[in-house]
């Protein structure tokens, strides 16, 4: 029997922060512009997209369904022609869409609607995530789809054949956008209109990419509806810097004990932006300059100091804002004063790890005094050891662990690491290059 043996890091005390850098594009965008520009009319051209595993699994499935995509190139460029929203074919065989959530959520919603079968499976951590909060409503829509007896992968669509999908009215049981998509992406197979009511603002990626690929969505309030039957239209489409992982460094600038840090081009969609709200609360000295417009969605450039951050309780309303930012937010917290208090935040124990132990285990670990709670958790500012610590399968514990060091007494050694390369290629080149010490093992 073989091991697999995957990267550790070795992240080492080090600091000041300091330089201008751009991050990657923008994942929940990079995403949807495989979806959207697959079932569109026409050649879609997309720039900065994130060539992350996530989005390439994304961008497999697509190609496993018969449509020709090119890229990314070096410039991050990718071209798709679109196949119009009943032009996919039957793949040949199960699509493994990885560690993604995003993938196969939204995915779930497309396939439901299509004539043939399909079955989507993921890695170890894809297999452990709840997946009945798409097959509910799918279902309720009239999709012959199912998940494992467990509501985990497998997701096995049977196909519609002729049929068209029953438009629903759909309050959303949790504030996640994931689930949002879903409905509304097979809305658009389905025989009228369907809406959704969420509880709080989650990220609105799909309703702005949806009109700016031509469909029609209505929003009124927390009411979104689409009607069956319209159609995708290709379009170009430029994907901004993602503030998820933007806030590594953002969290970086502010714990470092010295240093300034530019992050230039970072997607500032309000529905994404509760990290830097939370931030701000908890004194940390960012300044946001040069707000613009791109591809459709507001960007601006960050500058970061080093900052004397205080601990905070998290209004409940910034949580669905800065739902991925959490495990980074953490961090602070632990080099902050005072305690640190988040409630209403239960959706952390469902994502890549539950989120809410794998940070606590690592912040235990490395001397931090934290009390676990269902839906958050407090923590009290201290000094950091060092310590082995684990990523738990998760991309953002194992890159919240590596800027931990800019405040460790020693070393702290993150295993299985591999993950990183889901969201965040570059992470640790660019992470040495503003004055963090990160080796791979
Ligand atoms: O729609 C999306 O692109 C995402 C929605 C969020 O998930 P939930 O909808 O499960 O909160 C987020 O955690 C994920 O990284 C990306
Ligand atoms: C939760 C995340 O992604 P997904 O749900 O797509 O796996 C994430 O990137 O933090």
């Amino acid at each position: 029997m073989t091991t697999e043996v995957t990267k550790t890091f070795v992240a080492s005390p080090s600091g000041p922060v300091n330089g201008d850098i751009l991050v990657p594009g923008d994942k929940s965008c990079s995403h949807r512009s495989i979806m959207f520009g697959s079932l569109a009319e026409g050649t879609t051209h997309v720039s900065g997209f994130l060539p992350g595993e996530d989005c390439l699994a994304t961008m497999n499935a697509f190609k496993a369904m018969g449509v020709n995509i090119e890229g990314p190139n070096e410039n991050n460029e990718v071209t798709i022609e679109g196949k119009g929203l009943h032009g996919l074919t039957a793949p040949k065989a199960q699509l493994n869409v990885g560690n993604s959530g995003t993938s196969i959520r939204l995915l779930a919603g497309i396939l439901a609607g299509q004539s043939f079968a399909s079955e989507m499976i993921g890695d170890n951590s894809l297999n452990k995530r709840p997946m009945r909060r798409v097959i509910d409503p799918l279902r309720l829509m009239g999709a012959n789809i199912e998940a494992s007896e467990d509501g985990t992968p497998p997701v096995t669509s049977h196909g519609l054949g002729e049929n068209l999908l029953k438009s629903i009215h759909y309050d959303l049981p949790m504030a996640s956008a994931q689930v949002k998509s879903c409905v509304l992406l097979a809305g658009m197979y389905a025989d009228g209109v369907t809406s959704v009511t969420e509880p709080g603002v989650t990220r609105d990626h799909t309703e702005r990419m949806l009109k700016a690929f031509g469909y029609p969505v209505t929003v009124e309030g927390n009411k979104i509806s689409i009607e069956g039957g319209h159609k995708l239209t290709a379009c170009d489409f430029l994907v901004p810097g993602d503030i998820s992982s933007a806030t590594f460094f953002m969290v970086a600038g502010l714990i470092a004990k010295s240093g300034e840090i530019t992050i230039r081009n970072v997607g500032m969609n309000p529905t994404r932006i509760g990290a830097i709200n939370i931030l701000k609360q908890m004194q940390g000295d960012l300044t946001v300059i040069n707000e613009r417009m791109a591809g459709g969605e507001p960007v601006a450039d960050i500058v970061v100091r080093a900052s004397n951050l205080q601990g905070i309780e998290v209004n409940a309303s910034d949580v669905p804002l800065a739902i991925d930012e959490f495990p980074a937010i953490f961090v602070a917290a632990a080099c902050a004063q005072g305690t640190f208090k988040l409630r209403d935040a239960e959706e952390l124990r469902v994502k890549e790890s539950d989120r809410i132990q794998s940070m606590a285990d690592g912040l235990v670990e490395l001397g931090i005094d934290c009390t676990v709670y269902d839906d958050g958790i407090d923590i009290i500012g201290g000094q950091l050891t060092s310590g082995v610590v684990n990523s738990h399968d998760d991309h953002r514990i194992a890159m919240s662990f590596a800027i931990a060091s800019l405040r460790s007494s020693g070393d702290i050694k993150i295993l299985d690491c591999d993950n990183v390369a889901t969201s965040f290629p570059n992470f640790v080149q660019l992470a040495n290059e503003v004055g963090l010490s990160v080796v791979v093992e």
